[in-house]
């Protein structure tokens, strides 16, 4: 087990939570605002911090192999025709990474088709669809480290480009299924206590997507264990690169806002692979996923916004972003109570 990462500056937080004490407001008086400030401030290692400017939001596509087995409300080609519409500007996250000027980058995994001549979407194709995991690998070793260091390898470019605060979104049609798995997997929890209606499967979907995960977790059994494998028997090759991705941006110490399903079934991978990456991590809202919400409970994380949300591509995290940017602001801008003029 690799040594834990160090925390965002401790000295810092602390110094931040001084500062909100003294804010012209009651005492707490702003609730989760004030947390949310304070983490924000110990990640930028200054207090006051300016909010956050430079954010680049990373969306992960990828096709998989469950998709075509009953366990969407949709079919996959949905998920080519969603790239189109997010390098187009017109998807959901597409509207709310222009509304909060936020860069967005759409990253081609493991669509099962050709986009390598839509501008826009950064082809690092690690294969045609990920592998159905009930049934077989989703991934080979090889492709697993690929998709691993594909994602590290854009978290660095992305902060290298300047950003001072990551978002990781998904997109891909079946995505809820290899997500549950893995979250059912790292926590030791039962298909049935997590599986939930991803895109708004009907009951009959619901228990068979159930049984997908059941036999999923029982093939994979023996090997979940290590971070790695597991990613590679249940996850996906945009799973995959959304934990190096996450990994890369806590080493660096750039902070991420999460997203639902797919982002927080990432981080439980990530934390287990490179503990400490989770205190580098805000949640932006809680997902209508059982996953999620039990993820979130776990790695401690209160999340921002509770919407029902439930569409991915980032679009909770994106939803969420001015409350962490007025919360910068607050911690920044309030006059001290002891300053006002009697
Ligand atoms: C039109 C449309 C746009 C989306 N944008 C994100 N998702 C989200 O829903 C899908 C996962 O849910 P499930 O596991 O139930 O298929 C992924 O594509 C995910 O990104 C969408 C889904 C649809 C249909
Ligand atoms: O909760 C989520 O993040 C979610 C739900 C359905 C489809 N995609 C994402």
């Amino acid at each position: 087990m690799p040594t834990a990462l160090p925390p965002p500056a401790p000295e810092v937080r602390a110094e931040a939570a001084r500062r909100l004490d003294a804010l012209a407001k009651p005492l707490g008086a702003l609730g989760r605002l004030e947390e949310l400030a304070a983490w924000w401030s110990a990640c930028a290692g200054r207090c006051p911090a300016d909010p956050p400017a430079a954010v680049r939001a990373v969306i992960l596509a990828g096709d998989h192999g469950v998709s075509s087995d009953g366990v969407s409300a949709y079919p996959r080609e949905v998920t080519a025709a969603m790239v189109r519409a997010l390098v187009g500007g017109e998807a959901g996250a597409s509207v709310l990474a222009r509304q909060h000027g936020v860069a967005l980058r759409v990253l081609d995994l493991a669509v099962d088709a050709d986009l390598s001549d839509l501008p826009g979407v950064t082809d690092h194709k690690v294969r045609r669809s990920s592998g159905a995991l009930d049934r077989e690998d989703a991934l080979t070793a090889a492709e697993t480290a690929t998709a691993l260091a594909v994602g590290a390898r854009v978290a660095t470019e992305e902060i290298a480009a300047g950003a001072d605060l990551l978002v990781v979104g998904d997109l891909g049609i079946g995505n809820t299924t290899p997500a549950t798995a893995l979250v059912a997997a790292s926590l030791g929890a039962a298909a049935e206590q997590v599986v939930g209606r991803g895109t708004g499967i009907d009951d009959a979907r619901l228990a068979h997507k159930t049984a997908v995960v059941e036999r999923a977790l029982e093939r994979a059994r023996d090997r979940v264990a290590d971070p790695v494998q597991r990613l590679a028997a249940l996850g996906s090759a945009d799973l995959a690169a959304g934990v190096g991705l996450l990994v890369a941006a806590a080493r660096a110490r750039v902070p991420v806002l999460l997203d639902g399903i797919v982002p927080v079934a990432e981080l439980l991978v990530a934390e287990d692979l490179q503990p400490g990456v989770v205190a580098w991590c805000a949640a932006g809202h809680r997902s209508t996923e059982p996953a999620q919400r039990l993820a979130l409970e776990k790695l401690g994380l209160e999340p921002v916004l509770d919407l029902g949300l439930r569409l991915g591509e980032g679009t909770g995290a994106l939803t969420a972003l001015p409350v962490l940017r007025s919360a910068a602001l607050l911690l920044r801008d309030m006059a001290l109570l002891a300053d006002l003029a009697p």
